[in-house]
């Protein structure tokens, strides 16, 4: 496991306890439970195939330290929505990324998208705190979980009405995923090792799952070349978070990637 790893999942072990001292603990799932059914992640994503955005609320980074620290999370996502995003993504973690769960409750009083909880998840708990804020997908990393852990987690997020979007970084953790038969998977382009992004790496795992998997693109995409490129090499969907962050006009921003992932179709 990468150092960066490593010290995150530290971080989020401290937070799982707290939420488990929580006093209305015994409570959250019941209540994440009860909730009106959440929007569909996944049908927002095939209603634009080989063409949906996924826009990242993402103050700050690891890699890159501040990005937008002030930044707006609602309004940010309003202007995603009129970019024509198929659904957005929230960072959650506060401690690499200045994002939080109040975030994503903003952002889901703002928008009527589906939202994706970007967050570390190796709780069960975690999960039924996302649904709650408003999430209707939640990201499970292969390689913050062993394999048992990823499936019990996958099962949980279903529980809960969320989606899972599960996330590989290399080849080798395909089989752990790929075991759990989803519809939707994440290829990052990240290396947790280095932090370092080569676009390439959803490209090349690409071929490595099965063709009706609903395949996304994640991190590194800074415009509209690196969507065309990626839909060329098969890829369905893109998830942006940086760039959409750092641009002078997001709403612009946005559209252009939208409208080079459809002329590339
Ligand atoms: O963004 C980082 O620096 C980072 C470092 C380590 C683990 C995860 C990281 N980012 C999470 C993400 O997956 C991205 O926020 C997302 O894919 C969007 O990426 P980008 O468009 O490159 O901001």
């Amino acid at each position: 496991m990468s150092d960066f790893l490593a010290r995150m999942l530290a971080v989020k072990a401290q937070e799982v306890r707290a939420l488990h001292a929580r006093p209305d603990v015994a409570e959250l799932r019941a209540q994440a439970l009860a909730m009106a059914p959440g929007r569909d992640f996944l049908a927002a994503l095939r209603a634009r195939p080989g063409a949906a955005i996924i826009a990242e609320v993402k103050k700050a980074s690891p890699s890159l330290g501040d990005i937008n620290p002030a930044a707006d999370p609602a309004a940010q996502a309003r202007l995603y929505a009129a970019g024509g995003a198929a659904a957005c993504s929230v960072l959650c973690d506060a401690s690499y990324f200045k994002g939080s769960l109040a975030d994503l409750a903003a952002v889901r009083a703002a928008v009527d998208l589906p939202l994706l909880a970007k967050d570390f998840h190796i709780d069960e708990l975690q999960l039924a705190a996302a649904r709650l804020a408003g999430a209707d997908a939640a990201l499970l990393i292969a390689a913050a979980l062993s394999p048992q852990r990823l499936a019990a987690l996958y099962a949980e997020a279903l529980a809960l009405g969320l989606t899972p979007l599960v996330e590989v970084h290399a080849a080798e953790e395909l089989p752990a995923a790929l075991a759990l038969d989803p519809p939707l998977i994440g290829v990052n382009n990240r290396n947790l090792d280095t932090l370092k992004v080569d676009v390439q790496t959803a490209a090349r795992l690409r071929p490595m799952i099965p063709a009706h998997v609903l395949t996304v693109a994640e991190s590194g995409v800074s415009g509209p070349a690196d969507v065309a490129r990626l839909r060329a090499a098969g890829l369905d969907a893109f998830l942006v978070g940086g760039a959409l962050m750092a641009a002078a006009d997001p709403l612009a921003a946005c559209a252009a990637l939208r409208q080079a992932a459809e002329a590339a179709r």
